[in-house]
């Protein structure tokens, strides 16, 4: 039986199929740039959808999938309560959530503060763990922009080399939580393709994948 995985749009699905190719699953419609969304190999054992982060467990959940691969950052965030199994960390996509602000600028965190990032959900449980105030400002990307042109007073965004922050002059101030790709499984395919699935795992496992 063919195993039907929603991978993650972005890093994480170019990582993961440029690892399945190297496996030997070939994809004869598949190129990192084309605007297909629906790619089967070679011999039906795989068929791979391209999913926006935060609709994969969705997928999954509603038996759409059979498996999704997507950041933990995004399962956090979402909160979906979806009910998949969590079967696989990829190690890959590697990062850590931080809160940054301008270099050298001292936050004062007595005052209530305004937030800019994509990770609203954690930020607030963060702030309020901390019992600090806090405005959250919902962004969509590019959040490092938000300090310096004075939307919000920090960020909290991932960091994994620091290189962005370091090239808009932004610097930690706080890591607090660490992610990486997670496979999820819809708990009734896990049975019905057991052995495909737990097949599939070992092929992903044997191999560091790079993101
Ligand atoms: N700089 C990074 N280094 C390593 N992993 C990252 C990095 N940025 C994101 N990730 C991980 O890869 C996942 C996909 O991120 P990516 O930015 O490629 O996708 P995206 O769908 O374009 O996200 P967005 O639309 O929010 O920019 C994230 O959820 C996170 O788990
Ligand atoms: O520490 P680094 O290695 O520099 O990586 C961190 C950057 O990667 C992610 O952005 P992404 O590339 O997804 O762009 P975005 O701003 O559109 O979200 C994240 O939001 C940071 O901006």
């Amino acid at each position: 039986m063919a195993i039907h995985i929603a991978l993650a749009k972005g890093r994480i699905h170019k990582a993961v199929m440029k690892y399945l190719q190297e496996s030997g699953y070939e994809f004869p419609t598949y190129s990192e740039d084309s605007r297909k969304l629906i790619f089967e190999d070679s011999k039906s054992m795989l068929k791979v959808t391209l999913v926006k982060s935060p609709d994969v467990a969705v997928y999954v959940e509603r038996g759409a999938a059979d498996v999704g691969i997507v950041g933990e950052d995004v399962l956090v965030e979402e909160a979906s309560g979806a009910a998949v199994y969590e079967v696989l960390d990829l190690g890959i996509g590697r990062c850590r959530m931080a809160v940054a602000g301008i270099a050298g600028k001292k936050v004062d965190m007595t005052r209530r503060i305004t937030i800019g990032t994509k990770y609203p959900r954690i930020a607030r449980q963060y702030f309020e763990q901390n019992h600090h105030s806090v405005d959250i400002i919902k962004l969509n990307g590019s959040v490092e922009l938000a300090p310096l042109v004075g939307l919000s007073d920090v960020i909290v965004d991932i960091v994994e080399t620091g290189n962005t922050l370091k090239a808009n002059g932004l610097e930690v101030l706080q890591y607090f939580m660490d992610f990486s790709a997670r496979m999820i499984c819809n708990p009734v395919s896990f049975k019905i393709k057991y052995s495909e699935i737990q097949q599939l795992m070992k092929v992903i496992q044997q191999k560091e994948l790079e993101v």
